[in-house]
């Protein structure tokens, strides 16, 4: 059964003057994914670092399975693991050694460190490396050891700072796959501002934007809300403007040159269908149709419309 295991309440933040973030609330869930996505500057390592205990917030709240971070930080970070943006790696010793080095600052009892370490590695998919310099293995296995001593003192939540940052796209589906093993018996954030990692990892997600958020819900909901509402057809000789403003829930009509053409419409149900029939039965001479996908920015002026 889903469960709270971590809770930010009104949390604000002031690093001099001008408020970082703003009355943040959200929930996390004991299993899956959060997205906490964002722009540069948005606010996800201030809030992310607050979580963590990193920082203490200005106003507000935030718990790890109940316990308040700011009231008892000690308890609090227990329960969390943290890989940050730049994975806190010491790359002159070997993955035994760096894990062993983690096992020890996260207070795990001497007895239980190999147990801990053979669990992390076989997790990750480095147990063949327990030998190997951690200078000497690509990004992708050194974000591995990374994600490792994130959960090598078995925390109840992960903290994920824009964990593909810098990994080539092979290296960028091991580590999303790594990651949603990680989140099957944990919960897990992960920071980005990029969109498609939160629709390829996330089952939730919170977007936060200028310091607020902007929308909060399950990914399910959020890939409903940001349907494309546009399409291009392409072809030689395309109808005219009133003739696609006659097919049901065309809105609008632009043309961007004499042989391609926008569509925007009120409602996605079929509408690549029915201009293919149409264009069948019409004899328009059409060479290709598609929708368009809507990238960060453009989810950000649909949703500041939206609210
Ligand atoms: N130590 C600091 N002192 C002053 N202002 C800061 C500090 N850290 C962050 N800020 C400001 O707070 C706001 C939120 O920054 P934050 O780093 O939380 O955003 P972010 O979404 O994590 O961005 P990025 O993806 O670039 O790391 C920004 O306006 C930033 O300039």
């Amino acid at each position: 059964m889903n469960k709270v295991i971590a809770k930010v309440e009104n949390l604000s933040h002031k690093y001099s003057r001008d408020w970082a973030i703003r009355d943040i609330n959200f929930e996390v869930f004991n299993r899956g994914i959060l997205g906490l996505l964002g722009s540069n500057g948005a606010g996800k390592s201030t809030t992310m670092n607050i979580l963590c205990g990193v920082i203490n917030q200005t106003e507000g709240n935030a718990f790890i399975d109940g316990i308040n971070m700011r009231s008892k930080p000690v308890e609090a970070k227990k329960l969390i693991g943290f890989l940050p943006q730049k994975a806190p790696l010491h790359i002159e010793l070997t993955v035994d050694e760096y894990l062993t080095h983690c096992a020890h600052l996260r207070s795990i009892p001497k007895v239980e460190i190999p147990d801990a370490l053979e669990r992390a590695k076989a997790k990750c998919g480095i147990s063949h490396f327990s030998k190997r310099v951690l200078r000497n293995l690509s990004g992708g296995y050194q974000q591995r050891v990374g994600l490792a001593q994130a959960i090598i003192h078995n925390p109840k939540l992960v903290v994920l700072d824009e964990p593909t940052n810098g990994l080539d796209p092979n290296q960028i589906q091991e580590v999303r796959k790594l990651i949603k093993e990680i989140a099957e018996d944990r919960a897990v954030i992960l920071s980005t501002h990029i969109l498609s990692e939160v629709q390829a990892t996330c089952d939730h997600i919170v977007m936060i934007e200028q310091g607020t958020i902007v929308f909060s819900d399950s990914m399910y909901a959020f890939n409903n809300y940001i349907a494309p509402n546009s399409l291009i057809m392409e072809g030689e000789v395309l109808p005219s403007k009133e003739e696609l403003l006659n097919v049901p829930h065309i809105e609008k009509v632009e043309i961007i040159n004499s042989n391609k053409i926008r569509l925007r419409f009120s409602n996605a149900d079929h509408i690549t269908q029915t201009l293919i029939h149409k264009s069948v039965e019409k004899g328009w001479d059409l060479k290709e149709i598609y929708l368009e996908k809507t990238d960060l920015d453009g989810v950000f002026a649909q949703l500041s419309g939206k609210a």
